[in-house]
């Protein structure tokens, strides 16, 4: 054991009795998500021995604080609704700062490394709507001409030791060239945060990017690169790690610095290549398909589509948390007839199964999922999940009044500012909710909504049933 404390005794590999698997996988962002999700599907492969994960953080060094001195090993808490269990994870081997971009850069060129996987929020991907590179992004654009000039000047050996773009992107533009140069082979690219069709919009990303910085990267990366789409499905909140890290230790007796605490459903689909190989993830229960769109819409459609729901409408009921809302019948009627629309715009799913599963992970009282938490971005997040099965819904000629009534719970929730008000619109002019006010939210969501004489007055009515309930 590395280190006792008066507290407890710390975690380590040695004293998990783990030899340290081969670093074969690169990590950015690393968060409570990944040690949840993508680590744990690492650590219960048949070949886990042969997988071990480095994983940078994102915008802090706290988890490298955290995790370093434990040799990157610590506990899942799997909270059901009636009790813990507690899981040792072995899958990451070393844990680094996510602005040390020379050892990222030296992880993902390192010839042994066959997979990087991402999880850097959706904003992290700074794109614009369409799914391409935000031009305006002032932090993208300077990446663009440092990257430009630091890969197509003169002496790139020094320059690519010593660039740092800021964009989590832009790191991975550096890093993959770097891979390039030293001739470490093809590598796939897993990106695992809640976007439709992560896989095409990375790949478009990054090949716009590096349309704009080096033809050789361009085509190296069409050559050599594979990135993969995912859908990704645990419910793994924010905690207080101090108190998590105390019942840790009251429970198995070690002293955890930097547990996770998530919930024990959990599911993950991908589709693309991986052309220097992976862990066998399918014995750890991952499913790889040919066609993944409609698995990525059942999951971002009903499970987080509800969530950006209760997390607008559910705080102006005074809801703090998901298990709390979701009792509520106001909200529960609410998420009932979205998922109805859902259903109609996924007929190739019998849903009935998925929807009580969905239900009773909402309802397990002992997540603390909290809905400030989930609340952030909801314009873009009503975007993606709501209005295409709303339009979906008029376009059959049906009249979408589950999304209609969703998207009015988000409008009382813009009002009552448990959600943020669109980009360009400001308080005043949303303030009396007026049917002009309706239209302006409407419009902001999606045009052909607000075009939708039918679908308006469905807000309307829902707007008001809402208001009196
Ligand atoms: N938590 C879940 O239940 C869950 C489930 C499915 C998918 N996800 C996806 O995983 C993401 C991360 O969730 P989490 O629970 O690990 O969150 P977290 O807050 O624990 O970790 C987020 C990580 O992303 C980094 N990050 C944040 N903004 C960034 C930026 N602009 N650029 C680069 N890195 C950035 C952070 O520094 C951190 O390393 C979510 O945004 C979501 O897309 C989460
Ligand atoms: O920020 P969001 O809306 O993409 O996600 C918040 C939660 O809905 C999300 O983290 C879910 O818990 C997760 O997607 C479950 O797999």
């Amino acid at each position: 054991m590395t280190a006792a404390t008066d507290a407890g005794v710390r975690l380590s590999r040695p004293a998990v009795g783990l030899p340290t698997p081969p670093e074969r996988i690169v990590h950015l962002g690393l968060g409570a998500f990944h040690r949840a999700h993508q680590a744990w599907y690492t650590a219960h492969a048949s070949d886990a021995a042969e997988w071990g994960i480095v994983a940078f953080t994102g915008r802090s060094r706290d988890l490298v604080d955290r995790l370093t001195p434990q040799d990157a090993v610590y506990t899942l808490v799997e909270r059901a609704a009636d009790g813990d269990r507690f899981e040792f994870i072995p899958s990451i081997v070393r844990v680094e700062a996510g602005d040390d971009v020379p050892a990222f850069v030296a992880a993902v060129a390192d010839p042994q490394v066959a997979i990087l996987t991402l999880t850097i929020t959706e904003a992290g991907y700074r794109l614009a709507a369409g799914g391409s590179p935000d031009r305006e992004d002032a932090l993208v654009a300077s990446d663009v001409d440092l990257l430009h000039s630091a890969l197509t000047g003169a002496s790139v050996g020094d320059a690519i030791l010593t660039a740092r773009p800021a964009t989590a992107l832009g790191r991975v533009l550096l890093a993959l060239d770097a891979r390039r140069r030293a001739g470490a082979g093809p590598i796939a690219l897993v990106p695992c945060d809640n976007l439709p069709d992560n896989g095409g919009l990375v790949q478009r990303a990054l090949t716009g990017l590096a349309g704009r910085i080096s033809p050789d990267l361009t085509e190296w990366l069409a050559a050599s690169v594979s990135v993969v789409s995912t859908s990704i499905d645990r419910i793994t909140p924010a905690i207080d790690t101090d108190a998590e890290s105390q019942a840790v230790l009251e429970a198995t007796g070690w002293l955890d610095a930097a547990p996770v605490v998530t919930e024990p459903f959990s599911d993950w689909v991908l589709s693309g290549e991986f052309p220097a190989g992976r862990p066998d993830w399918e014995s750890a229960g991952v499913r790889f398909v040919d066609e993944i769109a409609t698995w990525e819409n059942r999951k971002l459609w009903m499970l987080n589509g509800a969530h950006t729901v209760l997390a607008a409408f559910g705080q102006t009921r005074g809801h703090t948390v998901v298990s709390t809302a979701i009792d509520d019948p106001v909200c529960r009627v609410l998420v009932e007839g979205l998922w109805d629309d859902d259903a109609r715009q996924l007929p190739e799913f019998h849903l009935a199964d998925y929807r009580a599963a969905l239900l009773e992970r909402f309802r397990n009282p002992r997540i603390e999922h909290r809905l400030a938490q989930i609340a952030q971005d909801s314009t873009t997040k009503m975007r993606l999940r709501i209005v295409p099965v709303a339009i979906g819904e008029l376009e059959a000629g049906r009249d979408g009044s589950g999304c209609a009534a969703a998207i009015a719970a988000w409008m009382l929730g813009v009002r009552a500012g448990t959600a943020p008000l669109p980009d360009g619109i400001d308080a005043a002019a949303v303030a009396e909710f007026e049917a002009s006010d309706r239209h302006t939210l409407l419009n902001a969501l999606d045009p052909r909504l607000a075009a939708d004489v039918g679908l308006t007055a469905h807000v309307a009515d829902a707007l008001a049933a809402l208001e009196t309930s």
